[in-house]
């Protein structure tokens, strides 16, 4: 189980880097991403939410583990229509804020093996990609939201943290 970085630490902020080498580093990464993800519980994870800036995450929005997706190198090459969805996030943990984003993409990126795929989805899919996309961007989804609503979650975390050490 890997670590996950909250808000506001400044390494969310990261912009990750391409994933060039698919060896066994990358393979052992990608098993713990998805072992820290079913814990949380979540379904979806970007490498940088446990400090690793390679641009990649994994995904599984079946109810029962049966398809776990990885995204290494993704490109969001089409959005269409717009939906807006509660979302949450495991780097703010009990956060949750309405987010406007496309309903509808088209993503191209690499598997765990470094072959190429491209798919056209919707839905609860189609937002939890768009939404790890952004953390591999260093972007978070507070900032689709007002800086007087950010301020007010970044004193609730802090203060949450605070408790906790
Ligand atoms: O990136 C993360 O922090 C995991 C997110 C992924 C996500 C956020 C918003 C909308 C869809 C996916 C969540 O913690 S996964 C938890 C969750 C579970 C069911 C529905 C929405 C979010
Ligand atoms: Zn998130």
């Amino acid at each position: 189980i890997l670590e996950i970085l909250e808000f506001p630490d400044p390494r969310l902020r990261t912009k990750a880097k391409p994933v060039t080498d698919f060896g066994e580093e990358l393979q052992q990464q990608i098993d713990d991403m998805f072992e820290t993800m079913y814990a949380a519980p979540g379904i979806g994870l970007a490498a940088t939410q446990v400090n690793i800036h390679k641009q990649f995450f994994v995904i599984d929005v079946s109810e029962d583990k049966s398809e776990p997706l990885v995204f290494i190198n993704p490109e969001i090459v089409e959005k269409r229509g717009v939906e807006e969805m509660e979302e949450g996030c495991l780097s703010f943990p009990g956060v949750y804020a309405k987010v406007q984003r496309a309903n509808e993409i088209v993503v191209k990126a690499l598997d765990r093996h470094g072959k190429p795929f491209e798919i056209d989805t919707g839905e609860l899919l189609a937002v939890c990609i768009q939404h790890e996309n952004d953390h591999i961007e260093g972007k978070l989804f507070v900032d689709y939201l007002s800086p007087l609503k950010r301020n007010r979650i970044r004193k609730m975390l802090e203060k949450q943290q605070k408790q906790q050490q």
